[in-house]
């Protein structure tokens, strides 16, 4: 077996168990079980330039080789292109983008030393996976400075159709900078159908089946959604956490439901509309008042970026404006907390709610959703109710899908799931159950590894 050595933007913390972000989660579990080396950015900024060798750490099976950026990267690659440019237009929010020159210039850049820095760990058998919109050009550069290996990308965010594509500047560049791949991995079939649309219509290249073939070479592009690790994080649920249980218990005597919502404080996530929709539940159903509570944790992301500051604004106001409205001197109708939390802690809350609320605007993945339902007991478990816009909708048929920009199918929907009857909600997780085991983190590193080592990949039928 090759040695693997996945790059990506951010590499995740594997000595704690507080991770914000699906990219850090899933490639975590993902190594965990193969070893190997995992390069990326330290989260650090300096002032002035480092030499490309990276930091090297050893954490079980896996060696993590960390780089700084400089305060200017930071701001023109990360904060900049990545976050003002690519993930608003990626996201369909052409709305939100705010772009700059200089911001080009530096992900070009940072993709260059980024290909430095691996150029220092790698070995000439090693196979390479790449990750996320941060690093799209990284083939290219690697190729320019010589390197022969295997090499595998996975967008972790949505692919946009053409006609939002057509708004990224320099947009050519971009996608015929990821055909240098040799696998191209999506989450979904929606997205993998966009780069196909954008390949042959803007780029006149062919795609045969999963196949497209450019110049004497073959690119595999393909839909592998990712997975996690079922048995662990229901383990987790399970072993629960004493201040969780205690707070369980008290809701149980007082016969009061929770619905759960955890998301990165990012405007894709849909929280305003989420909340809102809470609100109408009280409005159209009042006789679920003073038995129902909506516990929505958001976790601080990108907060230099000016669209996440006015998403928190919006939020507070919409929590205090809902809990001004209906609250009783002894019930709270919004728990809104601005945090990160363990994910053990939130395994035991995903337990204890009674329904799951995710629903996202537009989202490549969204682990909360898969989570949810492996925290869930067969005895007496919770319902999904999940946005059609995320792209674990396009799997896990047996939620209760939605349309979050509409708060009235929301509120009913919430109300069908807090009254839903016990043979129904076991046949839906049942079934919810079957799709995340069968589609597990393991699933997903061998599918992509497969198609990356062996050349090998038949279409999964999502
Ligand atoms: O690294 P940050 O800027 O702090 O952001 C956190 C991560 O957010 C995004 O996660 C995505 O990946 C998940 C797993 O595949 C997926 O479920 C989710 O829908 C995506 O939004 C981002 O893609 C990562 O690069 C970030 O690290
Ligand atoms: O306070 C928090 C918030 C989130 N998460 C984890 O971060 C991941 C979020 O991934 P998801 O795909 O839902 O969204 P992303 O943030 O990557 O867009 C999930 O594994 C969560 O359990 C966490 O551990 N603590």
């Amino acid at each position: 077996m090759n040695r693997l050595v996945i790059v990506s933007n951010r590499v995740a913390d594997l000595s704690s168990s507080a991770q914000a972000g699906g990219l850090a989660v899933g490639v975590g579990d993902a190594l965990r079980q193969r070893g190997g080396v995992w390069l990326g950015w330290d989260g650090q900024t300096l002032k002035y330039e480092e030499p490309p060798e990276p930091r090297i750490r050893k954490i079980g099976p896996v060696t993590q080789a960390t780089i700084p950026l400089t305060q200017q990267d930071y701001e023109e690659f990360y904060l900049g292109f990545s976050n003002s440019v690519l993930w608003p237009l990626f996201h369909y929010r052409l709305d939100l983008v705010d772009y700059k020159s200089d911001f080009l210039d530096g992900y070009r850049r940072v993709n260059g030393k980024f290909a430095d820095a691996l150029l220092t760990v790698l070995q000439p058998d090693d196979v390479i996976w790449i990750h996320d919109y941060h690093l799209i050009p990284l083939a290219s550069e690697l190729r320019q400075r010589g390197c022969t290996q295997r090499i595998g990308f996975f967008l972790h965010i949505p692919f946009p159709p053409p006609e939002i594509m057509a708004a990224v500047p320099k947009h050519r560049w971009l996608v015929e900078s990821l055909l240098d791949f040799d696998v191209i991995g999506f989450q979904t079939n929606t997205d993998l159908g966009n780069l196909q649309h954008y390949v042959e219509d803007q780029l006149g290249y062919q795609m045969n089946g999963n196949r497209i073939k450019i110049d004497d070479r073959e690119v595999i592009a393909g839909c592998f959604p990712i997975g996690i690790d079922v048995d662990a994080f229901n383990q987790m649920a399970q072993q629960g956490n004493e201040e969780v249980q205690i707070e369980m218990h008290r809701r149980r005597v007082l016969g009061r439901q929770q619905i759960i919502g955890v998301d990165r404080l990012d405007y894709t996530k849909g929280l305003p509309d989420r909340l809102r929709a809470f609100g109408r539940l009280l409005e159209l159903f009042p006789e679920l008042r003073k038995n129902v509570a909506l516990m929505q944790i958001a976790t601080p992301t990108r907060e230099e970026v000016e669209a996440y500051v006015e998403i928190r604004k919006e939020l507070e106001a919409l929590s205090g404006a809902i809990n001004g409205r209906f609250a009783d001197f002894n019930w709270t109708p919004v728990r809104y907390m601005y945090g990160t939390v363990p994910r053990d802690a939130l395994a035991a809350l995903f337990r204890a709610s009674q329904v799951g609320f995710v629903t996202p605007l537009r989202d490549g993945m969204n682990l909360v959703a898969k989570e949810y339902v492996a925290a869930q007991s067969i005895d007496n478990p919770g319902v999904l109710v999940l946005s059609k816009f995320a792209g674990a909708a396009e799997e896990l048929r047996e939620a209760l899908i939605v349309n979050p920009y509409d708060s009235d199918d929301m509120a009913r929907t919430l109300c069908h799931a807090l009254t839903m009857p016990l043979g129904e909600r076991q046949e839906r997780q049942q079934a919810l159950i079957d799709r995340i085991r069968k589609k597990d983190a393991r699933w997903w590193l061998n599918t992509f590894m497969d198609a990356l080592e062996n050349n090998q990949y038949t279409p999964a039928n999502c």
